[in-house]
């Protein structure tokens, strides 16, 4: 696996209803323990909005007849920069940089982890996480949710859906289209999707809660989840 990894984490993950803390702290144990293992390894943490994300959005739409998109994506961006402070001071002293609110201004980290939340309108923190893998030339992005694989259609809507282990980046475009549309729950955003696709990067969307398999996919061993492109 990557000396660099970057990992997609979804707020489903760090900020569901209520924060589980022993998750945290295994996650993080499982983190340290890989990268005690190397010297030259590191990680980046993008981390979602999750559940406050949606509660305070949902909070706005309520007052409004028409709300606005702008708004609704800045509600969104707050909440995933207080779960990736959660996050930062969970890594304790591996994370030396401030928290990234602007992926494009980083080329470099102090420390052993990095962590990234969002940083303007218009898109997910899916988005963030391939601007960093562009800046950091990770090939593959880790894209950790609370799906253990992608399906051919939302199975939370439609009990027909089957699940994929694999699609190209324009097969997963088909599906999951072109647009943005704040809050929306696809496994990775369309405009993250346009992005990775030119830049012919890979993604494994997996369970973010299972660290067993997680473990598998550091390690190369074989996991559950789903390989989208690089084609
Ligand atoms: N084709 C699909 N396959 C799998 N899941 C899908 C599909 N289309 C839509 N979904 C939805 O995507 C959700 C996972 O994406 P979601 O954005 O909610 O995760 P997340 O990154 O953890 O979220 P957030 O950070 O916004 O809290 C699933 O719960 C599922 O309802
Ligand atoms: O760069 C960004 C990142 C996020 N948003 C908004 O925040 C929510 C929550 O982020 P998730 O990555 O989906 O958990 C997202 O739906 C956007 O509305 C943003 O605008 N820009």
């Amino acid at each position: 696996m990557d000396k660099i990894q970057i990992l997609d984490l979804g707020g489903s993950i760090v900020a569901p209803e209520v924060i589980d803390t022993k998750f945290l702290q295994e996650m993080r144990d499982f983190l340290q323990a890989w990268l005690e293992e190397d010297k030259e390894r590191k990680l980046i943490l993008i981390i979602g909005g999750g559940a406050p994300a949606r509660k305070y959005q949902a909070a706005y739409k309520g007052t409004e007849a028409d709300p606005a998109t702008e708004e609704l994506d800045w509600i969104g961006i707050m909440a995933t920069r207080l779960n990736a402070q959660l996050m930062k001071a969970v890594m304790g002293p591996l994370c030396l940089d401030d928290v990234v609110t602007d992926p494009t201004k980083v080329k470099s980290m102090k420390g052993r982890v990095l962590v990234a939340a969002g940083w303007k309108p218009g898109f997910s923190t899916d988005y963030d996480a391939v601007l960093l893998a562009e800046n950091f030339k990770a090939p593959t992005i880790l894209n950790l949710s609370n799906i253990k694989k992608v399906y051919s259609a939302d199975p939370n809507l439609d009990s027909s859906a089957v699940p994929l282990d694999s699609l190209s980046w324009e097969e997963y475009q088909r599906m999951c289209g072109h647009t943005w549309t704040p809050g929306k729950n696809t496994p990775f955003d369309p405009i993250a999707t346009q992005k990775a696709r030119d830049l012919g990067l890979k993604v494994i969307a997996a369970d973010g809660r299972d660290l067993a398999n997680l473990k598998n996919i550091f390690y190369g061993h074989e996991y559950t989840g789903t390989l989208i492109g690089p084609e």
